[in-house]
């Protein structure tokens, strides 16, 4: 960790002209290495000096194949990981480059992250899970409470509040789990197939709920997901290919 990186708290624009890129990759490279280098222990490469930008309010999808390292990327995003070479930058902050705790406080304030499944715990109320970002950050409970409530109404949920996670079905989770992403206010919302687990029928409303959260809270957001018709729905679709990032329509 560079001392001269700073986390410098909730993202400002940083120029009123134009276009901002709000997630940067430069020259990312992810590979794993293995456990042992002896027969077959050969490091894996998802991908090298690999670039990206994505500009304030986007909403972009990234597809491919089962491996293809579309976790894995999201991951480097969101600073749940670091990259083997190359840097992720959120505005004037270099991700890639913050202590473990700089990472979760820069995820707790400007990340709100879906995973396929939702991680709820299962005992506490939808609730208090939601409102467990603010808890972390300090907020007291009656505050953090009410405001998870306002976003428990948000995701149409308002009548479960008081339910137990545990209780409620898998589309009524993933909804929780967006509460809980948004709840904090985030600038960007990162989703690794946040319909993964869901029926036709539950996936559609869940990927338009996020469609309409993107729009009503001018989020930037990165959705990873296998469905192309749901990628077709998302202003850019990239697809990561070969260890590739290509533009999927122009
Ligand atoms: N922590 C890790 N250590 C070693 N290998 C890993 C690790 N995480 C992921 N991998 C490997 O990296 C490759 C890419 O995984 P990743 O989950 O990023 O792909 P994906 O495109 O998201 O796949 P899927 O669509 O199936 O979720 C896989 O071969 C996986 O086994």
């Amino acid at each position: 960790m560079s001392d001269q990186v700073k986390y410098e708290g909730s993202l400002e624009p940083l120029s009123a002209a134009g276009e901002t890129v709000v997630l940067r990759a430069v020259g990312l490279t992810k590979a794993y290495a293995a456990v042992s280098d002896k027969a077959g222990g050969a490091a894996l490469e998802l991908f090298r000096g690999l670039d990206l930008e994505i500009h304030a309010g986007e909403m972009v999808a990234i597809v491919g194949e089962s491996g293809a390292g579309k976790s894995s990327l999201l991951h480097l995003l969101a600073a749940l990981d670091k990259p083997t070479a190359g840097e992720v930058w959120c505005r004037d902050l270099c991700v890639s480059r913050l202590t473990l705790k700089q990472a979760a406080d820069f995820r707790n304030r400007d990340v709100g992250y879906v995973w396929q499944f939702h991680y709820l715990l299962p005992e506490f109320t939808a609730a208090e899970n939601v409102a467990m970002p603010l808890l972390a950050r300090g907020m007291g409970r009656t505050s953090a409470l009410e405001r998870a409530r306002t976003w428990l109404d948000e995701v149409g949920l308002a009548g479960r509040a008081e339910h137990r996670s545990g209780e409620l079905s898998g589309g009524e989770q993933q909804r929780v789990s967006l509460a809980r992403a948004l709840v904090t206010e985030p600038g960007i919302l990162l989703a690794d197939e946040p319909t993964g687990d869901l029926d036709a029928k539950t996936a559609e409303a869940v990927f338009s709920l996020i469609q309409r959260l993107h729009e009503a809270h001018g989020l930037t957001s990165v959705i990873v997901t296998h469905s192309l018709e749901f990628a077709g729905r998302c202003g850019r679709m990239l697809r990561l290919r070969g260890g590739r990032l290509t533009e999927a329509r122009e």
